[in-house]
């Protein structure tokens, strides 16, 4: 089957939810973050400080040509649909679902995090990136679930029963 890429904004449970599917299926999982960090050798934070965010986009276009098409649970990066190549590659070969949740829930689950370096800023800017970025998941989502109150456990299987439509 056709791996699952599931894209969001930050604090959208894509790793949390990404590998409970991939442990419910009995699939490979992989995490475009930490596909960059084994490869950089530093983490993300230390990346965005000392090489800046446009290296950082150039890492994660190559993490995500290198994803295997097949067989695997991926988690991407947040800011993967910036770049137009990424959206095209990402429904071109995968099949993506995009998990939406509202900013208010992003903020109570991030509050205090500060291992995201965008999430890191001024509340308006992370609004502003919130509506900007919106349409670029919708548009290369196969499938997209509105999170509200829905434990880790319901998401998974709204993915799992998701799949087995298609
Ligand atoms: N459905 C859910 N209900 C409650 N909490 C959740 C749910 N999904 C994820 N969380 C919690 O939200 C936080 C962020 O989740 P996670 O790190 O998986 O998000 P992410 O989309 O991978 O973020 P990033 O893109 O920034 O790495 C975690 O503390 C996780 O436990
Ligand atoms: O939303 C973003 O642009 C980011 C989200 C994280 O997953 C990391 O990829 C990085 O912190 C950038």
């Amino acid at each position: 089957m056709k791996s699952i890429c599931l894209i969001g904004f930050m604090g959208s449970g894509k790793t949390t939810i990404g590998e409970a599917v991939a442990k419910k299926l009995d699939l490979t999982f992989l995490d475009t973050d930490s596909e960059i960090e084994k490869w950089r050798e530093f983490d993300i934070p230390t990346i965005f400080e000392t090489e800046g965010e446009g290296r950082f986009r150039e890492y994660e276009t190559q993490v995500l040509k290198k994803l295997p098409f097949q067989s695997a649970v991926i988690a991407t990066g947040g800011g993967i649909i910036e770049k137009e190549e990424n959206r095209k590659w990402l429904s071109e070969h995968f099949f993506v679902v995009y998990l939406q949740t509202s900013f208010d829930v992003i903020q109570q689950r991030l509050d205090g995090d500060e291992g995201r370096p965008l999430w890191n800023q001024e509340l308006e800017k992370k609004e502003k990136l919130y509506k900007e970025r919106k349409p670029k998941y919708i548009e290369c989502a196969d499938f997209i679930l509105n999170i509200r109150k829905q434990s880790v456990s319901e998401v998974v299987d709204q993915i799992v029963s998701g799949i087995k439509q298609i």
